[in-house]
């Protein structure tokens, strides 16, 4: 399809959204929005996008579609500054937040210039922020939640759908209000209980510094989405407060049942809290049927010694294993770092893995 596609908040998100449009629409024209030019300028380069904005007001009236990518709260700000603007009649406008019910209220203003804003959220995406880190294939075989209104005639959902076919992601209409409860419960709520723990284990390592070593494994795994931008974990938190806050009483709640458990000794309900959270789990759909993980992170716990990096990226050439991104997590003297690499696929990582265990003896996990 041809035509002029919007971008605003070229992050992440934004900056996947681009790509997935240009493969399977080659003739659109990408044009990049974002308060932070330098993302545009690395967007442009990186071919993210064909064109920059530089005054949002002159660009959307000419927009066709328009896909809003910024923190929620800047989102609720953003329709009400397009509000004001004369757009195309028959423009398309949608967004990626990860909390609908407040984003759909507010453009409220937008039906009322008879102009369509369909609610989206692609439900997939990493801890990872920037266009530096956007993928084409972010989004493939993740649900890509719509929330329209009941005026919005299915034909422009349609048409929405047809601009986004290139997520190759799975397409579902769901109500704001349910968007924003299941997303709380299976999203929001688990982000705060991951900062929470990396909390607690800060303040413990306030006495104990051997923690920052040991965290390893479970608490990792468990904490990943902790290393998420503040500002869009800020913004989604004060839109689905009403939910946080009961989600958080039902946390109280449960950790209250474990407690008593605990404390009474009782070995069978303790083997069956495991269990029953075992057995739910196991049977979540398989990580083949649901989204692809956008990056594969191997940890490689290194000592702190000028050199190692060149020297864990050496042998990694030496086998022609291409990497996408490294860095290290945290390093004192005398105290292990974390190298964290990344590939482009999961037969790269589990090569790289096996060649750093064949070359030292530096421990390795991975982030699946
Ligand atoms: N990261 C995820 O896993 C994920 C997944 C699905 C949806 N989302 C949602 O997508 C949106 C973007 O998240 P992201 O991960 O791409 O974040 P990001 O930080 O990578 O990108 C957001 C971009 O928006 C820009 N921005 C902020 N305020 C702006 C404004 N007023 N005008 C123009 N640009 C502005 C920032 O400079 C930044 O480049 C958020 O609403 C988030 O809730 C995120
Ligand atoms: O994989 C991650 O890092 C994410 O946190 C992605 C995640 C999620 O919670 O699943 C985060 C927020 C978005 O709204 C959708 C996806």
């Amino acid at each position: 399809m041809k035509g002029r596609v919007l971008v605003i908040g070229l992050g992440l998100i934004g900056g996947s959204l681009a790509l997935c449009v240009k493969k399977r629409h080659p003739e659109s024209t990408l044009i990049g929005f974002d308060i932070n030019i330098e993302q545009c300028r690395l967007g442009k380069m990186l071919g993210v996008i064909d064109e920059i904005c530089f005054n949002l007001e002159e660009e959307a009236v000419n927009a066709d579609v328009i896909l809003i990518s910024t923190p929620v709260i800047e989102t609720e700000k953003m329709i009400e500054r397009l509000c004001e603007l004369p757009l195309k009649q028959d423009v398309i406008i949608s967004d990626a937040g990860s909390t609908k019910e407040a984003i759909v209220l507010k453009a409220r203003c937008l039906k009322e210039k008879n102009i369509t804003f369909i609610g989206g959220h692609p439900m997939a995406g990493s801890h990872k922020s920037g266009v530096a880190a956007a993928k084409e294939i972010l989004f493939e075989n993740a649900f890509y939640l719509f929330t329209p209104e009941p005026h919005i005639q299915d034909e422009k959902v349609d048409l929405l759908k047809r601009w986004l076919e290139g997520t190759r992601a799975k397409f579902i209409t769901i109500s704001p209000e349910e968007h924003d409860y299941l997303t709380g419960v299976i999203s929001h709520f688990p982000h705060v209980i991951a900062a929470s723990l990396v909390h607690q284990a800060e303040q413990t390592s306030r006495d104990h510094q051997l923690i920052t070593r040991l965290a390893a494994g479970g608490f990792r795994d468990i904490t990943r989405i902790a290393s998420s931008s503040p500002a869009m974990w800020k913004d989604i938190s004060l839109h689905n407060r009403k939910v946080l806050l009961s989600l958080l009483d039902r946390w109280k709640d449960e950790m209250d049942k474990f407690s008593k458990i605990l404390s009474d000794n009782n070995e069978d309900q303790l083997f069956d809290y495991f269990a029953e959270a075992k057995n739910f789990r196991d049977d979540l759909p398989s990580k083949e049927k649901g989204a692809i993980p956008a990056f594969y992170d191997l940890f490689v716990d290194v000592p702190d010694y000028p050199g190692v990096i060149s020297e864990i990226t050496g042998y990694l050439a030496k086998e022609r294993i291409s990497i996408t991104n490294i860095r290290i997590l945290e390093t004192r003297e005398d105290i292990n770092g974390v190298l964290v690499i990344s590939f482009q696929t999961e037969t790269d990582m589990a090569k790289a893995e096996e060649c750093i265990q064949r070359y030292t003896n530096y421990g390795t996990s991975t982030g699946l």
